[in-house]
């Protein structure tokens, strides 16, 4: 399942119709397409009238029609079981956090459908005056596990270098696609596995060390280092963290190197919920670096960097109780 956000006009039904209309072999998609009104219109818009499209009119997903949400996927999922793949449009005022945790909340639903990313359409002639309008804007870009930058057919150069900043300073890590008049290669859009312990990519990697806070109060930290953590420690300090801020952290990832232990520690975190696993050994030859990514609203960089280096396992080997911790880069 992939969620496609992005702000009020900035392009979503053109994408979702390019990626329906492009040659597609036995696949089959289902829709699901929320509408902020009492009438729907977008899933008048969808072409392809075969397509299986559910359409949740009167609310916003991210919050007055959740339940909704799960009520369309089912009707999805009971009218055809063998879907390759679900694309849900959501409104463009919606905030991607609580859908995403919504979805991996409901164990009967993630059972058959696995969340594989959210991708943010980004329009390069209104992105610098919508995000100033509405902070949903700078969460949706922010939270994406791929960015889509549309109209760059009709935006001057500097819109499209200016929406390109604001895109890069929310978001480093996710890749930046541009998309005309919704021509996209579908495969882009697919196999993402943001929210995939297991998933391939590493995008952690891609992450700078920290992205400057924008104006717009949504930053993304990346905390690195090459000693490793002291297991008890950087459990608790996730789990304090995560519940007392993760209504501001939107997305917390990482790869752990854990004292003690030869395997990755891989965790995924959407606002409160947190979840992470051990993983295949590190492989030979390649450092047991650790990274950590926040995504969050008024990140406390300080208290992050701070709390990141009280992790640190004690160099000598001796007991963690006994370390105190060197900086964290
Ligand atoms: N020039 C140009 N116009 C585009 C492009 N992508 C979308 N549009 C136009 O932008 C307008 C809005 O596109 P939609 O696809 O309806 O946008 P949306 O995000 O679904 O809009 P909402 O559902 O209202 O949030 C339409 O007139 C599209 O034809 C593009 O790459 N270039």
């Amino acid at each position: 399942m992939t969620v496609l956000t992005g702000y009020l006009g900035a392009g979503k039904t053109t994408i979702l119709n390019g990626i329906l209309g492009a040659p597609r072999g036995a696949r089959r998609y289902g829709v699901v397409v929320n509408e902020f009104g009492e009438i729907g219109v977008d899933g008048e818009l969808i072409v392809g009238a075969d397509e299986a499209v559910v359409e949740l009119a009167n609310g916003c997903l991210c919050c007055s029609v959740r339940g909704d949400l799960i009520g369309a996927l089912e009707t999805l999922l009971a009218r055809d079981a063998g879907l390759d793949a679900i694309l849900i449009e959501t409104t463009g005022l919606a905030d991607p956090a609580p859908i995403a945790a919504t979805f991996l909340l409901d164990d009967d639903l993630s059972d058959h459908i696995r969340l594989d990313g959210v991708v943010c359409v980004v329009d390069a002639v209104h992105l610098a005056e919508s995000i100033e309008g509405d902070p949903a804007v700078a969460a949706q870009i922010a939270f994406a596990d791929l960015l889509l930058l549309t109209k760059a057919d009709v935006a001057s150069p500097s819109q499209r270098t200016e929406a390109e900043g604001i895109a890069r300073a929310l978001n480093a890590a996710a890749p930046l696609v541009h998309v005309t008049r919704g021509a996209v290669d579908p495969q882009a859009l697919f196999d993402l596995r943001g929210f995939d312990l297991r998933g391939p990519r590493n995008r952690f990697v891609a992450a700078p060390a920290a992205v400057e806070p924008s104006r717009h109060q949504v930053s993304s930290l990346a905390l690195t280092t090459d000693r490793e953590l002291d297991p008890d420690r950087f459990m608790s300090w996730m789990q304090t963290l995560i519940r007392r801020s993760g209504g501001d952290i939107l997305r917390s990832k990482g790869v752990v190197a854990l004292s003690g232990e030869n395997r990755r520690f891989v965790f995924h975190g959407v606002q409160t919920m947190l979840e992470g696993d051990v993983q295949e050994p590190w492989p030979i030859g390649d450092e047991r670096r650790s990274r950590l990514v926040f995504i969050g609203r008024n990140l406390d960089e300080a208290a992050l960097r701070d709390g990141f280096a009280a992790c640190l396992a004690p160099e000598d080997g001796s007991s963690a109780s006994e370390g105190r911790s060197a900086a964290a880069a």
